[in-house]
């Protein structure tokens, strides 16, 4: 990469791109020119184009649920209609989102109130995975815009633990459940509402007043319905909404309540941006393929096997969590769209944590370490919190963590060092390998405004579209999730038996041996050693 640079003084001009307040530098990637015209021809004979239109269009592109892929209807500022079977899902959408705008209108005019009267000011969302990350990266990203006096707290994980902490915390007179569930029979949520139900009626008494306490977002009315919840309390949206993709519809009511109408409209403005550069922008110059051809290009050529995402916002500290979910539940697939086994390798690992933390923790990995980690660093040029000299010391670290990984520091530069800075006591043989850098490790720069709505709806979409942009090279359906359901059905199976005084004998080795160790802990058994079937 270094070659790279010094042949050409305008690398970075032509390679990278700005996109509203957003400048995506691409430039300290090992591609040239001609690697990038080679890969963006590979996506020419995979039909990037002709998939994109699939999808906008509601064609039924998730093949393996019969379902149309539509998330970008809910952020579709262009007022024109979206068909999915010869409907206009437009009207829908724009109902939704109404109801949840006049629930922001309530709150703002304090007229949410609960079962004594007092105005609700906390919001727990039960969810998880798509129906949980999405909203809790938001929230957490948009906290500089929060309505005064309100809280939100986000219970996902089945640990009771999870919830119980929450509960600690929160008043049951003002407190505003919001059960997000796309299919509302997913156990971690389902088992988290009743409790929460039951801890809510211990307080309040009258199952009357769950109305003023419970509401109810997702596409399974009768569920529902027999969870107690009324019509008025639910917000629906529809199957052709991908779970990780949810955060735009009514999956994002706890967004609303937390940052009010406005800044979730701006959000889905930034997306709506975004979906329309990614639908008529050249390929050369469309940043999501740019991203995910880099991307394609290092796991398929290089055999990187991650990528990690680093913001330089402490807002953003869930960023990565969310796109590790949103990635790799889309692309970690073996089966091509043919059925067959692929026979290259598909999704990247992803993981990240904010800078300038992950500096002090695993960035040792990723400049010296035996693998490539391409990684994404994104930082706003404004802070929400400019206190001090702090933004400039947090920048110049982001700025200078990409020029080492290009640059790194070779031997003649490592022996002037230590000859200027003198007085160790070790030979310069012995260290001078150890603080070699050998540099040309790639990395993508985002470099933004200021995190407002509108960005963060922007690189939201920004990276789903590299996520779909991908799935179409490794021809994988992106849109379902199979894999996490043989986990589930043994977990059901398993559940009944942990209950019993009888050992299991009925799986491995090790699953009986730790069902059956369990148990014995359960009851307080003196540490026997290993259960042994026998
Ligand atoms: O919104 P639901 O239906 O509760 O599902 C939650 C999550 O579970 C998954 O199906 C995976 O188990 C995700 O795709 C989804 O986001």
């Amino acid at each position: 990469m270094k070659d790279l640079f010094a042949r050409d003084l305008h690398r970075f001009h032509r390679f990278s791109i700005r996109f509203n307040d957003i400048l995506v530098d691409f430039s300290k990637n090992i591609i040239t020119e001609q690697t990038l015209s080679l890969l963006i021809s590979l996506a020419r004979r995979l039909d990037l184009s002709g998939a994109v239109d699939k999808m906008f269009s509601g064609e039924l592109i998730n093949a393996t649920e019969n379902r149309a892929v539509l998330h970008t209807a809910l952020r579709n500022k262009g007022n024109f209609p979206v068909l999915f079977q010869g409907q206009d899902v437009m009207p829908g959408v724009k109902r939704v989102l109404a109801k949840m705008k006049q629930f922001s209108r309530e709150i703002d005019l304090g007229k949410l109130r609960g079962y004594t009267g007092k105005a609700i000011n906390t919001f727990v969302n039960i969810g998880i995975g798509g129906s949980d990350l999405g909203p809790l990266m938001v929230t957490e990203s948009l906290r500089p815009f929060a309505r005064k006096g309100v809280s939100v707290y986000f219970v996902s994980n089945i640990d009771g633990t999870h919830l119980a902490e929450i509960l600690k915390n929160i008043n049951p007179e003002t407190t505003l459940f919001l059960v997000a569930s796309k299919t509302f029979t997913t156990q971690e949520t389902m088992t988290n509402a009743h409790s929460a139900r039951e801890w809510f009626l211990s307080h309040a008494g009258d199952k009357a007043h769950i109305e003023k306490h419970f509401v109810a977002i997702s596409t399974n009315a009768s569920a529902v319905d027999a969870f107690g919840i009324s019509p008025a309390n639910r917000f629906e949206f529809w199957d052709w909404v991908g779970g990780r993709y949810s955060l735009w519809s009514a999956i994002g009511l706890s967004i609303v309540c937390y940052v009010g109408y406005d800044h979730f409209d701006a959000l889905l403005r930034g997306g709506y941006e975004m979906d329309e550069h990614f639908r008529t922008t050249p390929l050369e110059k469309n940043i999501p393929v740019v991203l995910a051809l880099i991307g394609v290009w290092y796991n398929n050529f290089f055999g990187a096997h991650t990528e990690a995402i680093l913001p330089y916002d402490q807002y953003m500290h869930r960023f990565p969590a969310y796109f590790q979910q949103a990635n790799m539940e889309s692309n970690g697939k073996s089966i091509d769209r043919s059925g067959k086994k692929v026979v290259y390798h598909t999704g990247p690992i992803i993981w990240g944590e904010p800078g300038t933390n992950g500096q002090h923790a695993f960035y040792q990995l990723i400049h010296q370490g035996t693998r490539m980690v391409p990684a994404d660093f994104l930082a706003p040029a404004l802070s929400h919190n400019p206190m001090g000299a702090h933004h400039e010391i947090l920048l110049s670290n982001f700025f200078a963590q990409t020029e080492a990984l290009l640059s790194g520091r070779d031997e003649q530069a490592v022996i002037r060092e230590m000859k200027d800075a003198g007085g160790n006591s070790l030979s310069l043989e012995t260290l001078v390998p150890h603080r070699v850098f050998q540099g040309n490790r790639p990395t993508n720069s985002i470099l933004f405004k200021q995190l407002t709505p509108r960005i963060l709806g922007s690189l939201i979409a920004m990276y789903e579209h590299k996520i779909f942009t991908q799935g179409v090279i490794w021809n994988i359906f992106s849109f379902d999730q199979w894999g996490v359901e043989l986990g589930k059905d043994l977990a059901r199976k398993i559940l009944p038996e942990l209950g019993t005084p009888d050992a299991v004998t009925n799986h491995d080795s090790s699953t009986n041996g730790l069902i059956n160790t369990f148990k014995s802990m359960v009851r307080g058994e003196t540490w026997g050693g290993f259960y042994n079937p026998e």
